[in-house]
């Protein structure tokens, strides 16, 4: 058995397919998840501590009972339209209980840190392909908590040696290829998941947000990369630094972009075609953040 790796919200959509990756390479990992949006059923490759990481007591005992080599964080909030209307959700979870867990890794001695973080943090891209040398300047808080949590880590390096990779991705999908998990978000914000539900008839309708972006189809244009392959791309930055490589940003994505309006046809394997385009004003349907 190799190190023994915590995952922070290993009970999540990424984090469990995480903690499964991690096992079948010969880690050991421990989730620490609050459960408020994490399935506990998920996590079935080692222990789940229930908590939040805003909590240093906890942390405290966390990293006294098990001798943790790394720890991988994917706990935060991420409903992009939510960060806007309540943005003091995100900064505190996102940015102020990430800084608390940064703080007592560094007090316990622990310098291996990868961090998920978002192609948001961009903005609106001003050269395609974007590089990890692309200029930063997100356009919703919740890409600016993970800005700041990039820029505290930058600043905790320099100050404490805590090393860090920061992965900036695409849009993750998918699913585990022997159906042990999968993505359940409650509720559902993402784009495939409910578009799935609705092909099933548990939905009655799907909207595709914003027909006035530059493309053919005027729908907004994403990059959606495999969850396994988003989980390797974890262990890789893992391996680096356990290795006593540098860390630094990293840009993950499939570099073929997808438009938003190319979801609605008839996903495979599914009975007809249960999408009718409608907009019941006429008009047309307007950007969410
Ligand atoms: O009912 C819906 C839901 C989404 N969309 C659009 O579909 C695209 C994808 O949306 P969604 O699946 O909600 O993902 P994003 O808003 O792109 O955000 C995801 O992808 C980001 C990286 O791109 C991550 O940082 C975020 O955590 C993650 O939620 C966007 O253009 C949305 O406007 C719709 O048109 N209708």
């Amino acid at each position: 058995m190799k190190e023994t790796i915590l995952v922070i919200g290993g009970a999540g959509y990424i984090g469990s397919h995480m903690c499964k990756h991690l096992a079948r390479s010969g880690y050991q990992p421990v989730v620490l998840d609050s459960l408020i949006y994490g399935h506990p059923e998920a996590v079935q490759w080692g222990p789940l501590i229930r908590g939040d990481i805003a909590d240093a007591a906890l942390l405290r005992r966390v990293f006294s009972e098990y001798d943790i080599a790394g720890v991988m964080h994917f706990a935060a909030f991420t409903c992009v339209g939510e960060s806007v209307t309540d943005p003091a959700r995100y900064y505190r979870n996102n940015v102020a209980a990430t800084v608390n867990l940064l703080g007592e890794m560094v007090d316990a001695g622990i310098s291996n840190f990868i961090f998920s973080s978002t192609c948001a943090t961009y903005g609106e891209p001003v050269e395609i392909p974007m590089t990890e040398a692309h200029p930063q300047h997100p356009i919703n808080p919740y890409g600016r908590t993970k800005l700041m949590v990039e820029q505290v880590l930058s600043d905790f390096e320099t100050a404490y040696g805590l090393r860090s990779v920061c992965l900036r991705y695409f849009n993750a999908a998918g699913a585990d290829s022997d159906g042990d998990l999968g993505e359940d978000h409650r509720p559902e914000t993402h784009l495939i998941p409910l578009v799935l539900q609705t092909a099933l008839g548990q939905r009655d309708e799907i909207q595709i947000f914003g027909e006035d972006y530059p493309t053919p189809d005027g729908t907004c244009v994403r990059d959606y990369i495999h969850v396994i392959d988003l989980s390797q791309a974890h262990l890789l930055a893992l391996e680096r630094l356990l290795d006593g490589q540098p860390g630094g940003p990293t840009i993950w994505a499939t570099g073929r972009g997808i438009r938003s309006g190319r979801s609605l046809r008839r996903p495979g394997g599914l009975p007809g075609n249960r999408f009718r385009r409608q907009w019941p004003d006429g008009g047309r349907a307007i950007r969410r953040p």
